[in-house]
């Protein structure tokens, strides 16, 4: 007789009757008289319990104890046999019954004869099958496929299930008549945790069947009484299954069951779609070696690297784990070959080629063989791709940011905290670039956690500065000050100190401690920054480190409307086309433009300005730079009559700034605006909008702009014969910053000229100061 082949495991016919059952606890003992009760009886029996709980022991037992205990005992596992393969299994087939039926083939309806057919797993049995089941149940008689004669079936059913029937039932996924065919008797299993005083004799039964005889000292028996079993008897067998084969000695203590208890896998826990389900979910493309790799690596750490054990716990030899090892070791050795090329490569500026060798090292991870082991591998790989694309896109690149994130996933508990700190420093850059300061400010919080965790000077330092930088941004520029303090950043001197990142921290710390004096309205510390600045003389081997210097002073220059900042701004621009800084050369040109502009050469300043901010800053580094483009630039365009572009510019950068929570220099965009509506004739429109600036350089604590928005708004008051509220809004700002500021600042010049040409004005502001600033 030909039997058709398939992959479905063999049902097996006869299985060992004699093994013994265990359980002496009151509620399993109620069980086996209940067994024994229907044994005798042929009637269909169910059996529900979870899973691993002993269902297919009891369908045994029941066999054991009925009458034709000679009889086969055929068990099917109805979730194991493919559908349609199915019904070929139960029924059998007459030759050519169907394609492939070369020969016919005896069911298992015929195979038991007058024994039992355990039907295992009976919630899957398919649909199509219940009605079918249902009439051998009824009639007693089957026929299998292909063959017109009908069949007598002799024996008796039982089936098993973990599976609520009734639900199954209620969801149509189950036939009702077929369930209460079945469940003419039901037998409850209790879970192992229903029955812990079967816990110690379970033990010994299993020790009993290993190879090598364990012990269990009775803290180990006590602890594995109070441990969870959601797998049952089933979990208990194999974890001292396990002990039998990786345990050192015959003797298990409490304390080495920990490891194994911690260790549990519980694919009981779900069904076996599921487990194959999460393992096609595995990473990469070849889900069949990732799930060996899976295998394989478990079964080394529970042998703890004992190749022989690992080979026994996953029942093969232990050539083919070592075949595997060997495999997996070229592979490492071939990442770190490509790890260090890309290094290579990026050291030499080639980052195109970089990324395409880093890219290959990582899709050799993309299955699971290596993630474990080549982790610190893998976040270099990640790391330094992230390097290639910020060097190649700019430091707002999505895909640099991508691969910094998943660098600091991978290289979570590796020891690589410089390393980390940069790739921190790293985002924190593209944030602020990309004016999300919020989260900025959570990265530079997350560096100065990490610095202080580790005490590494150098970390705390960029990360101080990271605040710092960010706070300033925010507009909080008294803590920008403490925070450099708090760092140990300022009165640094004149040296240099190289952040790890390779900048000249010095002279950034310099720049943000100068720009937020000034905000402040601490002009005389802010202008010993500038100068401190200029005296970072050129270095031939640090031309960075000049740039960074001179972007502060021409910045602060461009503030205190200084002569010098034409000057500045050119050997600026100089310096960076020399050595290819794009983005210190937007900020040179831009700066140019600010001279040009105040020197009246309008068609040149703006395109200096378009050429610095659009052609350069926005290109390499981001918009962060907004404010300051949008503040002087809409000046210009109110110089050349275009009011309303002006409006819409500054408009639209008050948005940007909103929308960030970007502050540094809110009050001078609201004046912008203002500026803007009054050259448009919006006279009322302009007046709110300088009372709004007020308010928010007041708010602020910023100086210049509360000063600035007071003349402005007091020019429009005296205008409008309001003279006497204009001296006290003039007088009022004045007071506020009177003897923090240089009397030569030429915001304070014009509002202390315009307060003394009001009536009453110089008098008024001696009178309530105490001063005589000599208007
Ligand atoms: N009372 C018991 N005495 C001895 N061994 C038992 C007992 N109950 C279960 N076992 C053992 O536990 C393991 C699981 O038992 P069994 O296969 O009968 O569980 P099951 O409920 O049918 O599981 P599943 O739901 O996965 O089909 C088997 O190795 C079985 O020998």
């Amino acid at each position: 007789m030909d039997i058709p082949t398939h992959d479905a495991p063999q049902p097996r016919i006869g299985a060992d009757p004699a093994e013994r059952v265990i359980g002496q606890s009151a509620v399993f003992q109620r069980l086996l008289q209940l067994v024994r009760r229907v044994a005798p009886t042929d009637k269909t029996v169910l059996i529900w319990g979870p899973t691993g709980a002993g269902k297919e022991v009891i369908a045994h037992e029941l066999h054991r104890h009925s009458r034709l205990a000679g009889q086969p005992f055929i068990d099917l596992n109805c979730a194991a046999i493919p559908e349609h393969l199915m019904e070929a299994e139960l029924f059998g087939h007459a030759r050519g019954a169907f394609t492939g039926a070369q020969g016919s083939r005896v069911g298992l309806l015929a195979q038991v004869g007058r024994g039992t057919l355990f039907l295992d797993e009976i919630g899957e049995l398919p649909l199509a099958l219940q009605p079918k089941l249902l009439r051998v149940l009824e009639t007693r008689s089957f026929r299998p496929l292909g063959s017109v004669e009908s069949q007598h079936f002799a024996g008796r059913v039982v089936a098993a299930t973990h599976r609520d029937l009734q639900a199954a039932v209620r969801d149509g996924r189950f036939r009702e008549d077929l369930f209460y065919r079945l469940s003419v008797f039901v037998l409850s299993l209790p879970g192992l945790d229903q029955r812990r005083d079967d816990i110690p004799a379970l033990i010994d039964h299993f020790s009993a069947m290993q190879p090598r005889p364990l012990r269990f000292s009775s803290d180990a028996v006590s602890r594995l009484r109070q441990a969870r079993w959601p797998g049952n008897v089933r979990q208990l067998r194999s974890l001292v299954d396990r002990l039998g084969v990786l345990a050192d000695g015959p003797l298990i203590t409490a304390d080495m069951l920990g490891e194994f208890l911690e260790l549990q896998i519980h694919p009981w826990q779900t069904d076996a779609g599921e487990l194959a389900d999460a393992l096609l979910a595995l990473p990469g493309e070849n889900k069949l070696e990732a799930a060996e790799t899976l295998l394989l690596n478990r079964a080394l750490q529970l042998s703890r690297g004992n190749k022989t054990a690992a080979a026994r716990v996953l029942g093969v030899g232990r050539k083919v784990v070592e075949r595997r090892l060997g495999a997996r070791a070229d592979q490492r050795q071939r990442l770190r070959e490509l790890l260090a090329e890309g290094g290579r490569l990026i050291d030499g500026g080639d980052f195109a080629a970089a990324a395409r060798e880093l890219s290959r090292g990582l899709s050799l991870l993309e299955g699971v063989s290596l993630q474990r082991e080549a982790k610190e591998e893998h976040f270099h790989l990640l790391r330094q791709l992230g390097i290639c694309h910020s060097a190649q896109h700019g430091w707002s690149s999505a895909e640099a940011m991508s691969c910094y994130e998943s660098a600091l996933a991978v290289g979570k508990g590796l020891e690589c905290e410089p390393e980390i700190m940069s790739i921190l420093f790293g985002i924190w850059t593209s944030q602020l670039m990309s004016l999300e300061l919020d989260r900025a400010r959570g990265t530079a919080q997350q560096m100065l956690q990490r610095g202080q965790a580790t005490g590494d000077g150098s970390a705390l330092a960029d990360a101080h500065f990271a605040m710092a930088n960010t706070l300033f941004w925010l507009g909080d520029h008294a803590e920008v000050l403490a925070c450099l303090d708090r760092g140990g950043l300022l009165r640094g001197g004149a040296g240099r100190r190289m952040g790890t990142q390779g900048f000249d921290l010095s002279g950034l710390v310099l720049t943000f401690e100068g720009l937020s004096a000034f905000q402040l309205g601490h002009f005389s510390r802010a202008r010993l920054a500038l100068e401190a600045l200029l005296e970072r003389r050129p270095e031939e081997d640090q031309p960075f480190s000049y740039a960074i210097a001179l972007q502060g002073a021409v910045w602060l220059a461009c503030l205190f409307e200084d002569d010098s900042l034409g000057k500045l701004a050119g050997e600026m621009e100089q310096l960076s086309r020399r050595h290819g800084f794009a983005f210190y050369l937007g900020i040179a040109q831009f700066f140019q433009g600010c001279e040009l502009a105040r020197r009246g050469e309008h068609p040149q300043a703006e395109a200096a300005m378009e050429e610095g901010y659009r052609g350069q800053m926005l290109r390499h580094g981001g918009k962060l730079f907004h404010s300051v483009y949008a503040w002087k630039r809409c000046e210009l365009l109110l110089a050349t009559g275009r009011a309303d572009e002006g409006r819409q510019l500054a408009e639209h950068a008050l948005e940007l700034a909103m929308a960030h929570k970007e502050r540094a220099y809110l009050g001078e965009l609201l004046i912008a605006r203002a500026a803007a509506l009054r050259a448009l004739g919006d006279e009322a429109g302009a007046e709110q909008g300088l009372r709004s600036a007020l308010t928010m350089a007041e708010a602020l604590g910023a100086a210049p702009s509360r000063v600035e928005a007071a003349t402005r708004l007091a020019g429009m008051l005296a205008a409008s014969g309001r003279e006497e509220q204009a001296r006290a809004a003039l007088a009022n700002a004045l007071r506020a910053c009177d003897g923090r500021m240089e009397p030569a600042h030429p915001v304070l010049q014009r509002a202390r000229r315009l307060l003394g040409s009001l009536p009453g004005g110089r008098a008024d502001y001696n009178a309530r100061t105490g001063a005589n600033h000599g208007f």
